[in-house]
């Protein structure tokens, strides 16, 4: 094979030891099968195939440093980075212009991402969180909500999240009050029940959801008057309490508080029959993915997101090629050496450009390097998701499918806007 041999590197997150996301599972997987793609087709990169260094990073900053430098002081330079969760991208896409390069992350979510000034490099197949925020504010639109709650833990991720979501509801002239809490949410819930509050939108992850929904329950904080709004890419089943978490309240307890709750979340894989530049519809995709996993899809950490690493893959796959195309005369790929702009320059234009339909659905990225994606809102019925709709936050529309079922013939609960004057 004559072909001239690109160099790639990629952190991903094997396991959850520091409690983080455990996505590397099936996001490797997904990575070196695009790799194997790219380099079986003769016409993506004409001349050249990719060869990718791989780490555990473990999704803990500090061994992610060492691997990095590992990575760029071991020859052969590598001319892209690929990387997983928050913290890593953070701290990779800080580094990477020191270098040259440009970054790619298949599983960063924090909003912190998208500064341009700390991350100049930086692009991500994975949507920030903030993406689920004008989709929220649709959900408000569409029932006339102009009060609502935000309920937060105190991770970075989270507060990012909220603040925006704040300064969203605002600029459309909703009120929305914030609360966080680190651990236990019963004070913050029972603020909730002194403020009143009826939609309240929480923003944590699993096991807080948990704790929540089990004092909602305790403080009736749910039923006719109330909505909770969460987050959508819990597993189906996350309301059912385990055991081990010697929560308070029993699985029935559980989903009599969690009935007719919304959830928003990004879509990772293409529509049903969108058949993909790689030349696989997002189905096939899982398909092929499933024969390489050693454990059952369901449980293998990063599921969901590996169509976003697979579409990385093919997105820096595709912007070699462009630059391949626009390097001037005489310049090659294969001169890159951590110094040479002209080389980062054009590597920068040609991924900042890119656009094809990848198995997560259309690759395309904002001026601040985030994914461009659509949105799903589902409603808990009777313990199982209902499909309520699409949001599209290119065109700011809302498809629904009247589906939404509520506890009483009148509707939707109203968000009790008029707030009691205190009576003199
Ligand atoms: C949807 C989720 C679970 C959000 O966190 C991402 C991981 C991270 O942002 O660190 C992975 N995808």
């Amino acid at each position: 094979d004559e072909r001239v041999t690109l160099h790639i590197a990629g952190t991903f997150p094997m396991e959850s030891g520091s409690g983080g996301w455990a996505g590397g599972e099936a996001c490797r997987p997904a990575v070196l099968m695009a790799l194997e793609d790219v380099n079986n087709r003769l016409d993506i990169i004409p001349g050249y195939k990719l060869n990718i260094n791989v780490s555990n990073s473990k999704c803990q900053p500090g061994l992610a440093s060492q691997q990095l430098y590992d990575f760029l002081y071991t020859p052969p330079t590598k001319l892209m980075l690929l990387a997983g969760c928050s913290p890593v991208t953070t701290l990779i896409a800080e580094a990477a212009p020191v270098w040259n390069l440009v970054v790619i992350s298949y599983g960063g979510s924090s909003p912190a991402l998208s500064n341009r000034e700390r991350f100049p490099t930086l692009f991500r197949t994975h949507p920030s969180a903030n993406m689920q925020n004008p989709t929220r504010l649709s959900l408000f639109e569409k029932f006339n909500w102009k009060r609502i709650s935000i309920l937060q833990s105190v991770e970075e991720v989270f507060t990012s999240t909220s603040k925006d979501l704040e300064e969203l509801c605002r600029k459309n002239n909703i009120r929305a009050d914030r609360q966080s809490f680190y651990g236990d949410p019963t004070d913050a819930i029972k603020t909730l029940v002194r403020q009143d509050a009826r939609i309240i939108v929480g923003l944590f992850y699993e096991t807080e959801a948990r704790k929540v929904l089990c004092q909602a329950y305790r403080h009736k904080l749910y039923g006719p008057r109330y909505v909770w709004v969460f987050i959508g890419w819990y597993a189906d089943t996350w309301y059912i309490p385990p055991v081990e978490e010697h929560l308070r309240c029993t699985a029935d307890e559980m989903r009599t508080a969690a009935q007719y709750h919304f959830t928003t979340e990004s879509i990772m894989l293409a529509g049903k029959d969108v058949m993909s530049q790689t030349g696989m519809t997002g189905q096939e995709f899982q398909r092929r993915l499933n024969e390489k996993l050693v454990t059952d899809p369901a449980n293998a950490g990063g599921y969901p997101e590996a169509p976003l690493a697979y579409d990385a893959v093919w997105a820096l796959a595709l912007a070699f090629k462009c630059a391949k195309e626009r390097l001037p005369y005489g310049v090659k790929l294969e001169h890159f050496n951590y110094e040479n702009g002209t080389i980062s320059q054009t590597l920068y234009e040609c991924v900042r450009n890119t656009s094809f339909i990848g198995v997560s659905g259309q690759v395309m990225f904002s001026d601040s390097g985030d994914r461009i994606a659509k949105t799903q809102i589902e409603q808990m019925q009777d313990g199982k998701y209902v499909l309520m709709g699409y949001y599209d936050s290119n065109k700011q529309e809302l498809e629904w499918f009247d589906k939404e079922k509520w506890f009483t013939e009148r509707g939707p609960p109203p968000d009790s806007t008029i707030i009691k004057k205190n009576l003199i």
